[in-house]
């Protein structure tokens, strides 16, 4: 569904990615791991197309590298950046109608989905999004690209500076996903979440891939984990 090959990324003169090769199949979810200034978010972002790319990126047999961002998200890539993505003048539930673009009313996802996840945004479905906490925040940006109804999610970060319940949330709504068929390409600092909802991992170092195999597989690593994830 996603292929990459022979990717390389760059910020102006430097050049951060090195080849980076991997896929992404129908339904399933990928855990990107590494230290950080390991190469993942310029990963997601030379996919998105909001990095200098060269090389083979593949959407659905179709050649995607260097298309502009929202071609990407128009053939149903969507995007989770780390930094929180969202109108804070308009309310949450504006909010989610502008996710809903994309998708117009035929989508796979609707408000009370979103609100049956996140109880707390239907609380709060009326309130401008700019006064929220910063975690109720992070589930309205998972929420809003939901509604655009992307076959792949590629998520940065989701779980950072959330308190366990949200974060257990959070797992809830990728198993969600999962299991109405998008797939998952999950960049993520807690290993041990990573493992557990991911079907398969992959471990960067130095702007390169250097592990691809089962959560099973990296927990059996230890030389892979101590190198180049700092956890022994
Ligand atoms: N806008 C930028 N300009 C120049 N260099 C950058 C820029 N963004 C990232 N880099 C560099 O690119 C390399 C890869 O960074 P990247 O953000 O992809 O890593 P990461 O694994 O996602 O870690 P983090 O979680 O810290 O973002 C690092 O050496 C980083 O310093």
């Amino acid at each position: 569904m996603l292929e990459i090959d022979n990717l390389h990324a760059f910020y102006g003169k430097s050049h951060v990615l090195h080849g980076v090769h991997f896929k992404v199949a129908p339904g399933e979810i990928v855990a990107l791991l590494g230290r950080n200034g390991s190469g993942r978010s310029t990963t997601a972002k030379a996919i998105m197309g909001l990095a200098d790319a060269e090389g083979d990126i593949r959407w659905k047999g179709q050649r995607i590298t260097g298309l502009k961002p929202y071609e990407v998200a128009h053939l149903g890539i969507g995007y989770v950046p780390e930094s929180r993505d969202i109108f804070p003048k308009l309310t949450v539930h504006q909010n989610l109608m502008l996710g809903q673009k994309r998708a117009g009313k035929g989508g796979r996802w609707s408000f009370d989905d979103m609100y049956a996840m996140f109880p707390r945004l239907k609380e709060r479905q009326h309130t401008e999004a700019g006064v929220m906490s910063g975690g109720e925040q992070q589930m309205l940006t998972l929420c809003r690209t939901l509604m655009g109804d992307p076959d792949l999610i590629i998520i940065d970060e989701p779980t950072e500076g959330l308190a366990p319940k949200i974060v257990e949330l959070v797992a809830e709504y990728l198993r969600t996903l999962k299991a109405k068929g998008v797939s998952v390409l999950l960049i993520e600092q807690k290993l041990t979440i990573a493992l557990q909802i991911s079907d398969r991992a992959l471990v960067m170092g130095h702007g390169s891939i250097v592990f691809d195999g089962t959560p099973e597989e990296l927990k059996a690593n230890p030389y892979v984990r101590k190198e180049w994830l700092e956890v022994g």
